[in-house]
């Protein structure tokens, strides 16, 4: 073989080298070119990715939702927003003085979904496809609706407003779209779509024509639910601001729930239900508290009673000078959480009407409470 030969061989193999890099690299760039000028498909494989686990986990398969083997991938998208009922850590027992609305809902919603044959023979006993929660903030919208979806047993999206117009997911016709034929393969199910009021509020001209379009097209699926009597999904909104809801979409939420402020007697039922597994001192009143604390939502009064039992934290740091507490060893067969807990001293009226105080001052400075009532 001559040197000439040699070299162009040693030439030709470090050029098909060199080709071969460069093809790489250039296949890498313009990967990497086509993720950066489309940020949606990051988006839609994590969700994607979410999804598949969360279906997994539900144990939802094809031998037992006919044509869950074929979902979009903007189903799929949906799909990682699903929650399994029996998952959901609320039940009727942590709600305490709605009892006429759980009794109501049971009721007209969840008898016709896990009793069908008993309304099998009549349209007019069919369960409404729309139910509307709406009363002030902190009050239990969520709780009744999270609650509702255990008991019924249905398939529970929790739809999160913000994926429809999300600009990262794009194409938020066909995600509005995705999440009604999810629905419709997963039933019986429940959507969830809390604020309903930001997303459907009443239609004006200023609306973004993808918005506009998105709205009609929801609201034209949600028909499709109500006209087909063998289907088992259920669209519940909450709302803070009622009035603000287009009239159409109130016209497709037949059922109405008004969770107000609680009364005098609601509160104490609420305070009793917070108060109930934590250490309290005997002399705590709570028919007292109750009459103190007048325009508080159930949120307000698990706010109260959280920073009360602050308040004894920071007493026994203050009393130990932030010393670690003496841990029993486990030899002795205590538990050392046990040890420390029994050092500190119950919640008392004190702590309470401290927090109480507390936090009408700080409702009076935002401009919540009427009038000044503080108590000591
Ligand atoms: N009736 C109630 N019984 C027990 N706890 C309650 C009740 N109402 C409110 N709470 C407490 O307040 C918290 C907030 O309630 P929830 O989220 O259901 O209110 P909401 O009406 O949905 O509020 P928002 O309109 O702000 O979403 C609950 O997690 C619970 O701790």
């Amino acid at each position: 073989m001559s040197d000439s030969q040699t070299f162009s061989r040693v030439e030709m193999i470090s050029l098909i080298v060199r080709l071969s890099l460069f093809t790489a690299v250039t296949f890498l760039s313009v990967r990497w070119m086509i993720n950066q000028l489309d940020p949606t498909s990051k988006h839609k494989k994590k969700a994607r990715k979410k999804a598949e686990e969360q279906l997994k986990r539900l144990g939802i398969t094809q031998s037992k939702h006919a044509g869950i083997s074929q979902l979009t991938e903007y189903e799929m998208v949906i799909a990682g927003h699903l929650v399994d009922p029996s998952e959901i850590p609320v039940s009727w027992s942590d709600i305490a003085g709605l009892e006429d609305v759980i009794q109501e809902l049971r009721e007209t919603v969840i008898l016709p979904i896990k009793r069908k044959e008993l309304f099998a023979d009549s349209q007019l006993t069919q369960p409404p496809k729309g139910v509307l929660l709406h009363g002030p903030p902190g009050c239990g919208k969520t709780l009744i609706a999270k609650a509702t979806a255990k008991e019924a047993g249905t398939h529970f999206i929790n739809l999160d407003v913000s994926i429809l117009t999300d600009k990262w997911y794009g194409e938020s016709q066909k995600l509005a779209a995705a999440v009604f034929t999810l629905a419709v393969k997963l039933q019986p199910c429940t959507i969830f779509i809390d604020e309903i009021d930001s997303f459907l509020r009443n239609r004006n001209s200023q609306d973004h024509e993808a918005t506009a379009m998105m709205k009609a097209q929801f609201m034209s699926l949600w028909d499709g639910l109500i006209t087909d009597p063998n289907c088992t999904v259920i669209v519940m909104g909450a709302t803070n601001r009622p009035q603000d809801l287009d009239r159409a979409i109130l016209r497709r939420m037949p059922a109405t729930f008004h969770i107000g402020m609680p009364n005098v007697h609601q509160r104490r039922q609420i305070l009793r239900l917070i108060l109930e597994h934590e250490p309290t001192s005997d002399e705590v009143d709570l028919n007292r508290l109750a009459r103190l604390t007048e325009n508080f939502s159930g949120s307000d009064l698990r706010e109260m009673c959280r920073n009360a039992s602050v308040y004894r934290v920071r007493d026994y740091v203050r009393e130990t000078g932030q010393k670690e507490p003496e841990i029993a060893s486990s030899s002795n067969g205590i538990d050392g959480e046990e040890v420390f807990h029994d050092a500190l001293r119950p919640i008392t009226m004190d702590d309470l009407l401290m927090s109480l105080n507390k936090m009408k001052e700080s409702k009076l400075h935002c401009g919540v409470l009427p009038i000044p009532t503080l108590e000591m």
